[in-house]
């Protein structure tokens, strides 16, 4: 049965990924750069997160689907502009506001502490 997941917090971000080889942003997902809903998930019954973002438009795709492992450094670049580090590579959020990159930013640094 597929465990609830609690959906922790949401914002309006477009998503980005790190090319090290081209040394450039690019927009995660195919077509082109959109805004994204970007969640971040608790799975209540192990602890775990993870930070899960869909296109806004109609095809809602998945562009992000990155769980949160303990030691992450989450780093706020700028006050629209979040990144960290996975195994494989950098995740940047580009959010549409400050306010909900705030918000987003404080539940991310809540789960990384609870982890
Ligand atoms: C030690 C370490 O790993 N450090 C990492 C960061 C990090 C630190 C600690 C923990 C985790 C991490 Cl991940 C690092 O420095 N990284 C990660 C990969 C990319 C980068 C390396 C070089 C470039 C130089 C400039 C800078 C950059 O990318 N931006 C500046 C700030 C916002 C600015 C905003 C938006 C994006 C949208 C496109 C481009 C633009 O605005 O047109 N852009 C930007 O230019 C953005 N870089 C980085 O962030």
């Amino acid at each position: 049965n597929a465990t609830e997941l609690f959906d922790m917090c949401q914002a309006r971000a477009t998503v980005m990924m790190y090319d090290d080889a081209g040394k450039r942003w690019v927009p995660a997902g195919s077509g082109a750069q959109a805004v994204s809903r970007v969640h971040i998930y608790q799975n209540p019954n192990n602890n775990s997160f993870r930070v899960v973002g869909r296109k806004l438009q109609a095809d809602q795709q998945v562009v992000i689907n990155c769980p949160l492992m303990r030691g992450i450094k989450y780093n706020q670049a700028t006050p629209n502009f979040h990144q960290w580090r996975d195994a494989r590579q950098v995740w940047g959020l580009n959010f549409s506001s400050k306010d909900e990159a705030m918000q987003f930013a404080n539940t991310m640094m809540y789960a990384l502490d609870v982890l």
